[in-house]
């Protein structure tokens, strides 16, 4: 058994989220359009005497250090199938903004997985490995898979997507963060009647050709309005980017991290430092898509 394994897992964007009417089981039905970004959390895990978990890195004080950690719970998922003790020490280095609406958490317990997979040879199939993640979490299956893809049912059920180029973005870290079933909860609020999530047809081919501009003419989030509700601020930020030359903005997810698509490097870097100089936002981040699944380093 090697010392310790490190994984490194990206952030997400989502480029369509069409949200349907909550369901029985209180999940609601989505098309959603997952581009991984390159802002990316690293896992290491190493054999202790019995379960830990630490966290380094911006927001690392909001993320739990007990058995609700998403990780933690990938690695006892994983140890429970293999009838074995998940007795490992999990250090996450965080990269991603905690609670922003870019599947840090999820990231963390797909990273999880991959590593204690490693760690312990369980030799888990990668279908396997997937299952395990929707059991997590509707966004755990996507950051083990990384690059682009349509999540359909409650964006667990994955269907992979071809990128033809490289897009470019800022990522405006809110003060603050939003809870995922609130924003959920406030949809159902403003929407008493939402129809059944299609993905676009137009998006998708603006993915595949690589193109900024049909990408920015595209991209929608049907948690937008819900997330702006809750955290009206958000508008202004909203703002200076576009006024900065963002070809689009959007609330990411659930929020509040805000995205915008930007022309190329330069344009992303314009755009960053007048986010950061206007004031709406706590920091400004810039990453290219699409970026690779949980990768072992
Ligand atoms: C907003 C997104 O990040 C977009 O990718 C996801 O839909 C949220 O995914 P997630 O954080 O992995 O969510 P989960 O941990 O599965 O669910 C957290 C809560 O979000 C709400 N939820 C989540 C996914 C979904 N399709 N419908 C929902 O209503 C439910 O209230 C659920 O209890
Ligand atoms: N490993 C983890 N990293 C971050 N947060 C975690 C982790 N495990 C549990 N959490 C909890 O999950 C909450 C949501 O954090 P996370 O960073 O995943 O949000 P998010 O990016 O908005 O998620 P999503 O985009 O999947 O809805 C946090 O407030 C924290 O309490």
């Amino acid at each position: 058994m090697s010392a310790s394994v490190t994984v490194r897992v990206p952030a997400k964007v989502n480029v369509q989220l069409a949200v349907g009417a909550a369901r029985p089981d209180g999940f609601h039905d989505l098309a959603n359009v997952f581009l991984a970004v390159g802002l990316y959390d690293e896992v290491t895990v190493t054999p202790a005497d019995e379960p830990r978990v630490t966290c380094e890195g911006p927001g690392a004080d909001q993320v739990p250090l007990d058995r609700t950690n998403l990780a933690v719970r990938a690695a006892e998922l994983l140890a429970a199938r293999h009838g074995i003790a998940p007795d490992v020490h999990l250090h996450i280095a965080k990269d991603i903004p905690v609670a922003g609406g870019m599947a840090g958490g999820s990231a963390d317990a797909a990273g999880a997985l991959v590593a204690c997979d490693a760690l312990w040879g369980t030799g888990t199939s990668r279908a396997e490995l997937i299952d395990i993640c929707a059991e997590l979490g509707s966004d755990v299956p996507f950051s083990l898979v990384g690059g682009a893809a349509l999540g359909t049912g409650r964006g667990e059920k994955l269907e992979p997507l071809d990128v033809g180029g490289t897009f470019f973005w800022v990522f405006a870290v809110a003060d603050g963060g939003l809870s995922t079933p609130a924003v959920y909860r406030e949809f159902d609020r403003l929407t008493p009647a939402a129809p059944a999530p299609e993905a676009s047809p137009a998006l998708l081919a603006a993915l595949r050709d690589g193109d900024a501009d049909a990408l920015a003419a595209t991209v929608t989030n049907d948690l937008q309005p819900a997330a702006l509700s809750l955290f009206p601020s958000l508008r202004d930020t909203l703002a200076a980017g576009t006024a900065a030359g963002a070809l689009a903005a959007l609330v990411s997810g659930s929020g509040p991290t805000t995205a915008f698509l930007a022309r190329d490097q330069v344009s992303a870097a314009r755009v960053a430092d007048a986010l950061v100089a206007s004031g709406t936002c706590r920091t400004a981040r810039v990453a290219q898509s699409p970026a690779p699944g949980a990768t072992l380093l």
